[in-house]
């Protein structure tokens, strides 16, 4: 990773952890960029910030518990007031990209409870389309290697994620498949073909989902409003 993108992440996740007030319930997002922007919030909940936090992955979990934070089963709560993840892309109409660390799941349903969502990004995440960064989709272990055929059929060049030497697992217990499209020229029409087929669990485009975006720009941070026509 680069200094700059490096030093964006940082900026950007601490800034977004201004965006939290007393008495909220937190969904905390997953990857490097989130990993920021908790630090900064454990910070404020040890100077006295009393909020509830669910998490979108066993990571994100285990590092916001480890900081002090209190996380909550997202199912002992009513709603989420905001959510703040990261994203591999995120395009003009706030459609985004997400999963490329492999939670996209649990931040897909943590994502739809939730009243607001901010997105936090480095200034290489802004995309004028999407589908250069390979879209994840989540698979069910059974028969995944047919799967993974049915999406090269469909004229989808697709790859199943491996970790270590052996295929990745999600915290769900299934397996990514990444597509290599290079452009996504109809992301609706795309997530509604891939929701179609069978031993898909979910994938990473997420459309309506996202509110705002936190966007880190020459040096500085700025908050993009859906409403604005971004
Ligand atoms: O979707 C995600 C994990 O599943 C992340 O939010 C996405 O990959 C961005 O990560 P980073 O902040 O490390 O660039």
């Amino acid at each position: 990773m680069h200094e700059k993108q490096l030093m964006e992440k940082q900026l950007v996740g601490a800034r977004a952890a201004e965006l939290v007030e007393d008495g909220m319930v937190v969904g905390l997002g997953t990857g490097s960029t989130a990993y920021y922007m908790i630090q900064r919030l454990a910070e404020r909940v040890r100077a006295g910030l009393d909020i509830a936090c669910v998490a979108t992955s066993r990571q994100t979990h285990e590092l916001a518990a480890s900081l002090g934070i209190r996380i909550l089963d997202v199912n002992q709560v009513e709603a989420i007031d905001l959510t703040i993840d990261g994203a591999d892309e995120i395009d003009e109409h706030f459609n985004a990209i997400k999963g490329g660390g492999g939670a996209l799941l649990r931040e897909k349903i943590v994502a739809s409870l939730s009243r607001k969502v901010v997105i936090i990004a480095d200034s290489t995440k802004r995309v004028k389309q999407l589908g250069k960064f390979p879209l994840p989709v989540e698979i069910v272990a059974f028969a995944h290697k047919h799967t993974l055929k049915k999406f090269e059929q469909a004229g989808y060049p697709a790859k199943i994620r491996e970790k270590d030497g052996t295929l990745f697992v999600t915290d769900g217990g299934n397996h990514i498949v990444d597509l290599h499209l290079g452009r996504i020229d109809d992301p609706e029409g795309l997530a509604e073909t891939i929701d179609r087929m069978t031993g898909v669990v979910d994938h990473g485009l997420f459309i309506d989902l996202v509110h705002e975006v936190l966007l880190a720009e020459d040096g500085d941070v700025r908050l993009l409003k859906k409403t604005d026509g971004e």
